[in-house]
């Protein structure tokens, strides 16, 4: 079983994404860096990345970690806060937690691509 399938395929993950986007909006601790974001191309262009992260049939087509997330002065803290928020999808969404840290662990080292840019 792969990661792609424990996290319900496209259709799970489009979902999961529509729930960490609302959550993120909803985090007062980082909700003003969304201000002026374009919420339906962040869905978008996570679920495409996540696809392609768990070994979906997808290929990320948005701009890489560094150049989207360079200028947001985005913090240590924000990315915890942010990693909180998609926890909480993930909960929503009944993905097991064996599954939850697997997609976790592939983000994490993203860190080193948006925090303090
Ligand atoms: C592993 C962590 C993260 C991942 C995987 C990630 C992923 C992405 C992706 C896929 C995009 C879309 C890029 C595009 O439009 O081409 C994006 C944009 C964005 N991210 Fe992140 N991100 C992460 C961390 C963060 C954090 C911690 C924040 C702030 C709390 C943040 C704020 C933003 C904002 C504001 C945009 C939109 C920029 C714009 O409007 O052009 N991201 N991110």
């Amino acid at each position: 079983q792969s990661l792609y399938q424990d996290l319900g395929e496209l259709e799970g993950i489009d979902q999961l994404n529509e729930r960490f986007v609302i959550n993120l909006v909803e985090d007062r601790r980082i909700s003003h860096h969304f201000e002026q974001t374009d919420l339906a191309r962040l869905h978008q262009m996570l679920t495409e990345q996540f696809c392609e992260l768990a070994g979906g049939p997808c290929v990320y087509s948005g701009d890489d970690m560094v150049t989207s997330h360079t200028g947001l002065n985005i913090t240590r803290s924000d990315f915890n806060a942010l990693v909180e928020a998609l926890q909480l999808a993930m909960d929503d969404q009944g993905i097991a937690i064996g599954a939850q840290n697997r997609l976790l662990a592939l983000l994490a080292p993203m860190h080193h691509e948006v925090v303090n840019r």
